[in-house]
């Protein structure tokens, strides 16, 4: 293992065990003496859960759906709360199928819905209990004072849409199904997202359903995100008009093949999810929500479309920025949310989480409550031991590991993902545009020769896996005939793939930060300097010997002396840095040419903390 990789322990871990996941299924009759029984705060929160995934076995009997492990099948995390027909579960009333203290043998834990983080809620409603992080704008006290709930959004819903059914709901709003009353498209079938003013009650709340729309607006177009509509409002709602999806929740097929996906039909989903990340992120966008409540199918059907829903926690992002609010579902959170500085990577984090449950059928970081699942997702590794993970192939666990990497430095992007040996070669990918190519470039660009030379000799060692996505992406910004870029043909490439996001986003600012190219175009060879990560590869096995190898490369390729001052004055540091400290052991005693962790600290840069430990 190289010097600096970060390789995932194989002890045990945190994943679901299956006996936690049966307490949590039957827990409605264990009674308080049981072995494992859990404190009063989880029971009620486990409990939550079990109601949440609704129904009873007649019910799901009735439905038609067919399920060897579940007897709860939902449509909807919380469909039982308002449907007349399935009452909430409760000790007095949950199904008699189950037995007590007793433990059946299921392949898989249902990985059940997932709550949001609580601070989330107090965002949304302002009610902020002790120690939970909620930002405490928008008091509740500002109903008093009036808030402003109109959107600008058209007035004629009713006019123009009759409702149906419900056809889900969430925390924040119901789905219903509804019909277009005329027109040209009169009698189509749409959704419609309800979302109530009433529970708009802090000023929060209000400017994150206003993001939804404009959110859901901007991106609309990809095929497998939700297709939206328009949006209306009046003295009570907010109704958010989309596609109608009727295949159901990604949650609910999981539930129904009682976990495990084939490694081709998992390949088939994670496609899908990868491909819109990979598109929200591009323009600029993270989710921020990304569970399998929120993916829905668009019909019945096995190979049906999957389509993101549920832009309620998105965000833009500029690519320099970090956000720092702490939102999300627990079971798919990103430890860098909970560390409050985070981008787009937090998503990628969910989708290994999705990843790990489809493969696997048990969640990856699990605990009984919500301060015990923060606990396990920063510190514990998931299992890779417990089956049938030594019956995967080895590139379905190296691609959920290094989506489930804890440093998003390290973590592949969605595009990355894409490019993976396990997913490459299916025939439905097509590897989209990296934004984290233009702020590797970025920061190249900025760079002192010496570090660009380093960078180059490492970009010699890239193997043949690393190079198939830097040639694809090369590839995507249409070199000319001498197999070079100019800034225009990043412009070009950016403005193909734009919406209204990237605006939102400032892209179109961030390109001005590669004006360093606007005089001379760049090769493939010097477009892989510029672009590898470091950070990536230094969490692979063989880092050190790339690391060794580019070193001797950069060795023979004319190292020459250098006194501290001038490695100073290329690093950029100030008057103020104390580079004798800083720098001493860069530079080899015997030669005076730069040494190998020198070398290995230049290839990162340098950095705030790297002045700040040498102090
Ligand atoms: N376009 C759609 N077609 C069919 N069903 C839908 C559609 N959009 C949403 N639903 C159903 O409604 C549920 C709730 O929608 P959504 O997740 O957008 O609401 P929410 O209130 O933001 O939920 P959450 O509590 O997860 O934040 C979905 O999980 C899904 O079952
Ligand atoms: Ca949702
Ligand atoms: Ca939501």
């Amino acid at each position: 293992m190289g010097v600096c990789s970060s390789k995932p322990s194989t002890k045990p871990t945190s994943t679901s065990p299956l006996s936690d996941l049966q307490l949590n299924h039957h827990k409605a009759n264990s009674t308080p003496t049981e072995a494992n029984s859990v404190p009063a705060e989880d029971v009620t929160s486990t409990a939550q859960t079990a109601i949440s995934v609704n129904g009873t076995g007649n019910e799901a009997a009735e439905n038609g759906k067919k399920s060897p492990f579940f007897f709860f099948q939902s449509p909807s995390p919380a469909h039982y709360l308002f449907s007349k027909k399935s009452p909430a579960r409760s000790p007095a009333n949950f199904n008699s199928n189950s037995t007590p203290k007793r433990f059946f043998k299921r392949p898989f834990p249902p990985p059940s819905p997932a709550k949001h983080i609580r601070a989330v809620l107090a965002r949304r409603h302002g009610s902020v209990k002790p120690n939970e992080a909620a930002i405490p704008e928008g008091s509740v006290d500002e109903e008093v004072t009036g808030l402003d709930k109109s959107f600008g959004f058209s007035k004629h819903f009713a006019n123009k849409y009759e409702l149906g059914e419900e056809v889900g709901r969430g925390h924040f709003g119901y789905t219903c199904a509804a019909k277009i009353k005329k027109g040209e498209l009169k009698g189509q079938q749409v959704a419609v997202k309800v979302i109530p003013k009433a529970k708009m009650t802090t000023a929060i709340a209000i400017e994150d359903v206003r993001r939804e729309v404009k959110i859901l607006r901007a991106l609309n177009g990809h095929s497998n995100l939700i297709q939206f509509y328009d949006a209306y409002e009046d003295r009570e709602n907010v109704y958010v008009v989309m596609e109608l999806c009727e295949g159901g929740e990604l949650l609910d097929r999981i539930l129904s093949r009682g976990g495990k996906y084939t490694e081709d039909d998992a390949k088939a989903v994670m496609i899908q999810i990868l491909n819109v990340v990979s598109f929200c992120h591009l323009q600029g966008v993270v989710h921020r929500d990304l569970k399998p409540e929120n993916f829905l199918f668009t019909s019945k059907e096995e190979t049906s479309q999957l389509k993101a829903i549920d832009f309620g926690l998105s965000d833009f992002v500029r690519p320099d920025e970090r956000l720092n609010d702490i939102v999300g579902s627990a079971y798919y959170v990103a430890p860098e949310v909970l560390h409050r500085s985070y981008s787009t990577e937090a998503d990628v984090w969910s989708v290994g989480v999705i990843a790990y449950i489809l493969l696997c059928g048990s969640r990856p970081f699990w605990a009984r409550t919500e301060s015990g699942i923060f606990r396990t997702v920063l510190k514990a590794d998931p299992s890779f031991d417990e089956p049938p993970w030594p019956s995967l192939s080895p590139e379905a666990k190296d691609f959920v590991k290094r989506l489930l990497y804890k440093d998003p430095r390290k973590r592949m992007t969605a595009a990355q993902a894409l490019s993976h040996p396990w997913l490459r070669d299916c025939k439905d990918v097509k590897v989209p545009l990296d934004i984290l190519i233009f702020k590797l470039m970025k920061v190249y660009m900025r760079s002192s020769s010496l570090r660009k030379a380093a960078l180059r000799a490492l970009s010699k060692t890239l193997t043949v896996n690393e190079l198939h996505y830097m040639k694809e992406q090369f590839a995507l910004l249409e070199p000319n005939k001498n197999g070079t870029i100019s800034i225009e043909n990043i412009k070009a490439a950016l403005m193909r793939n734009a919406t209204d996001a990237m605006k939102e986003s400032r892209i179109p600012d961030f390109l001005a930060s590669l004006n360093a190219l606007q005089f001379r175009r760049m090769d493939f060879e010097e477009f892989c300097a510029a672009t590898l990560s470091v950070h990536q590869l230094e969490a692979l096995d063989r880092w050190e010997q790339h690391a060794r190898c580019a070193y001797e490369l950069f060795e023979s390729g004319g190292s020459r002396p250098i006194v501290i001052e001038e490695l100073a004055s290329e690093l950029g540091l100030g008057p103020s840095v104390p580079v004798h400290a800083v720098l001493q052991d860069w530079i080899r005693h015997s030669d005076g040419k730069l040494s190998f962790l020198g070398f290995v600290k230049l290839l990162h840069g340098i950095s705030s903390r790297t002045i700040a430990k040498a102090q």
